[in-house]
């Protein structure tokens, strides 16, 4: 079996692939996330998961390498992660009483062959208070996030409604994740464990 590599630097994506019991090592991908000129927020978010395992892959040959991208897009405007406590401010003000989307992109790289997939999920903000706003910025939280927030930390208190994939927003769409190693011939759950009743009976 090719050994699994996580070329990312999120916690929240080891996480979640820990989750659903992968084994794997982490080597981030350092890319420019500078937008092409004119390029959709779905294309950005899909190329940008591509290029991170794509770039992974080519020193590591023989393993399956996982890519991921998420930005938050309000009103086709992507919302990356905030360079200081002011522009988290000002993002958190847009996303407040509004639906935005949450693009993730998932990508399974193998030498030079890659495959990918989109996830759009859709999230509704209820309107938010200037001091709560504060408050949130001041925790730290938004700071390392697309869209200054964190649904499954203390910004998940802003959220009325998600339509989509809860584990794309917070990193790594999981189904879209297992299908792509399923399709690479590795189904994860192959390596779960199995408890001690099921050993007896
Ligand atoms: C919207 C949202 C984003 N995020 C995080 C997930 C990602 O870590 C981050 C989006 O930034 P990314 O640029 O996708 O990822 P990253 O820089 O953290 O890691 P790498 O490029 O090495 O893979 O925002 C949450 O944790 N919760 C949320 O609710």
């Amino acid at each position: 079996m090719s050994p699994i590599i996580l070329a990312s630097a999120s916690p929240r994506r080891a996480e979640l692939l820990q989750q659903i019991g992968l084994s794997f090592s982490v080597r981030p991908a350092d890319i420019d996330e500078t937008p092409e000129p004119r390029e959709t927020p779905e294309h950005y978010v899909e190329r940008l998961a591509r290029e991170k395992a794509l770039l992974v892959a080519q020193s590591s040959p023989e393993c399956l390498v996982l890519g991921s991208d998420t930005s938050v897009v309000l009103d086709r405007v992507i919302l990356g992660k905030p360079s200081g406590a002011g522009e988290a401010r000002a993002t958190l003000a847009r996303l407040s009483g509004a639906t935005h989307q949450v693009m993730t992109a998932v990508a399974l790289a193998c030498g030079g062959v890659c495959h990918s997939r989109l996830v759009v999920t859709e999230v509704r903000f209820r309107a938010l208070s200037a001091n709560e706003i504060d408050a949130y910025v001041a925790s730290g939280e938004p700071m390392d996030k697309a869209g200054s927030y964190g649904i499954q930390g203390l910004g998940g208190i802003f959220v009325n409604e998600l339509r989509g994939s809860y584990s794309a927003v917070v990193g790594l769409p999981l189904q879209e994740t297992a299908a792509l190693l399923a399709d690479a011939g590795y189904p994860v759950w192959k390596n779960w464990p199995r408890s001690l009743e099921s050993q007896t009976s």
